[in-house]
């Protein structure tokens, strides 16, 4: 170094400053090695290659000209850059004091966290809220590499630890301050911060989706809207229907599997040709034929909440697309026609609700399935569910609102099974024949199957069980025989899924 100055130390630290920059080097090609060793030892040259630059720099304003004084200072950044040419960002938990939690933060938590458990030593569990179990992500302090397109980068967890004990609602003193701290080489910032950190985003908003508890929503009758009663009531959406569990034919099954896929996998499409992503689906069919159970089935498949719509207790078509504008993306809106409500729900409704009649009309809801609510964020499906086809108004369900029916009718033998293999535990049986037989001669829901063979008491077995639904079968058959003499009906399996260019349902 040719600096002359009378003060000789600051030399020899400049010289020392040089050496660290090939360890740094060294380190970098180390990539074996571990990078928290690298990154602590660069880290420590950069703070005391630092502080001497400092000590420097102050000592050549005091007694230099100025135009010299800009030259040291430029050339000790170019210094400190060559020395260890790392940039660093850093992802703080909340956004403002507020204790708005940062959304980038929880993505990068979500992100880390599946590495963790594969990569990290010091691990901390946590039960998170709105989360089924528990959670195992990076310990304070703790280091993850990850590698993108060939790049290394390292994440720590880290947090300001407070600095007073001072307790506060607010983060700031006091309080913890954890942040992400994201290391990388400068020479791939770019790609870094245009490539690596949107994926991280999307890979962290989706598990964040996938993991947290989903919810049944139910809107309140809006008299009662206000700051401290929302739109929606919420609980925790639990139920275990599945494909698997549906009763239906397995090529049905699978046919609304792919439509779901096609849809769920569909952005880019619905964006390129310019439609909202949305998907309207009708599903009919007499009570116990599994509509709600479908629903149920969807939901758990696309991971999404399930919003449970009550027309009657909305005044009006306002107040309907209030409700449907505070509803979420990746959500499922159930929409139940009145007159399939049972006579005791109706009874109930009645008594609880207030007598002034709701005027939502039809074109209201239209309007809403459309326009604005199709266009506040995308991935929703809208399910209109009815006993009655025949009376559902055409507009409602033309092409481009409904874009696929799905009929559920009576228990074929093939949902049978479905039923036999998860109540029965069995894939065969001698009394498989008979019920196959009855079954094609008779209307038995899926419903009534199932609580057939459901066991009236610890450990009946399977031969009582399946006695008991071919009794039922035959009571129903005599049933029908007398009551319908003439109907000729037609039974297939119980879902039959029609394109809506070739059904006409009046
Ligand atoms: N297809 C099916 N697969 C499996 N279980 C079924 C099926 N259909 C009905 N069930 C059983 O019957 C019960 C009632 O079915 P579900 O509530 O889904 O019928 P629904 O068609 O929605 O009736 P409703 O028209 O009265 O609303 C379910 O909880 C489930 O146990
Ligand atoms: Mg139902």
């Amino acid at each position: 170094m040719s600096i002359t100055t009378k003060d000789r130390k600051s030399i020899v630290v400049v010289r020392k400053f040089g050496h660290n920059h090939k360890l740094v080097q060294k380190l970098e090609r180390m990539s074996d090695l571990p990078s928290i060793f690298g990154s602590t030892v660069a880290t420590f040259a950069v703070v005391y290659s630092t502080a001497t630059m400092v000590f420097v720099y102050t000592v050549a304003r005091e007694h230099f000209p100025q135009h010299l004084v800009d030259g040291v200072e430029k050339y000790g950044r170019k210094l400190v850059n060559f020395a260890f040419p790392y940039s660093q960002i850093t992802f703080p938990e909340f956004t403002d004091a507020y204790m708005r939690r940062s959304e980038a933060f929880t993505a990068i938590q979500n992100y880390l966290r599946e590495k963790a458990s594969a990569s990290a030593n010091r691990l901390k569990a946590d039960a998170l809220k709105d989360s089924r179990s528990l959670v195992l992500s990076m310990d304070y302090n703790e280091e993850i590499a990850d590698e993108f397109d060939g790049i290394k980068v390292w994440w720590t967890s880290n947090r300001n630890h407070p600095r007073s004990m001072q307790i506060s609602v607010y983060p700031g003193p006091g309080v913890d301050e954890k942040y992400y701290k994201l290391t990388f080489h400068n020479r791939h910032k770019k790609r870094i911060i245009e490539s690596y950190l949107p994926k991280v985003m999307e890979d962290g908003k989706a598990i964040g989706q996938d993991n947290r508890l989903r919810k049944l929503y139910s809107n309140n009758p809006s008299k009662h809207w206000n700051g401290f009663n929302p739109k929606w009531s919420h609980v925790a959406f639990e139920h275990p229907a599945s494909f698997d569990t549906l009763a239906m034919s397995a090529k049905r099954k699978k046919e609304i599997i792919n439509d779901l896929d096609a849809f769920k996998e569909g952005r880019e499409d619905y964006e390129r040709i310019g439609k909202p992503w949305k998907r309207g689906y009708l599903l009919y069919g007499p009570p116990g034929t599994g509509k709600s159970t479908m629903i149920a089935a969807m939901a758990n498949y696309l991971k999404y909440d399930v919003y449970d719509l009550e027309l009657t207790t909305i005044k009006d078509n306002t107040e309907l697309r209030r409700l449907l504008i505070d509803t979420s993306s990746k959500s499922i809106l159930r929409e139940q026609e009145e007159d399939d409500l049972d006579p005791i729900s109706k009874e109930v409704k009645k008594e609880t609700e207030d007598t002034t009649e709701s005027k939502v009309t039809l074109s209201g809801i239209l309007n809403c399935i459309d326009g604005l609510w199709s266009s506040c964020g995308g991935e929703r499906i809208i399910v209109f569910t009815t006993n009655y086809p025949e009376k559902l108004d055409q507009a409602l369900i033309r092409r481009g609102r409904m874009d696929k029916d799905i009929e559920m009718s009576y228990c074929c033998f093939e949902a049978f099974k479905v039923l036999a293999k998860h109540y029965l535990k069995i894939d065969s049986h001698s009394l498989f024949e008979e019920i196959g037989q009855l079954l094609g001669k008779t209307d038995m829901t899926p419903a009534d199957v199932a609580e057939n063979l459901i066991p009236r008491f610890k450990d009946e077995n399977v031969e009582t069980r399946m006695n008991r639904l071919i009794e039922a079968l035959k009571t129903a058959k005599e049933g029908e025989g007398a009551s319908r003499p003439n109907e000729k009906r037609k039974r297939g399996c119980n879902t039959r899924i029609n394109k809506r260019e070739k059904r006409n349902i009046r």
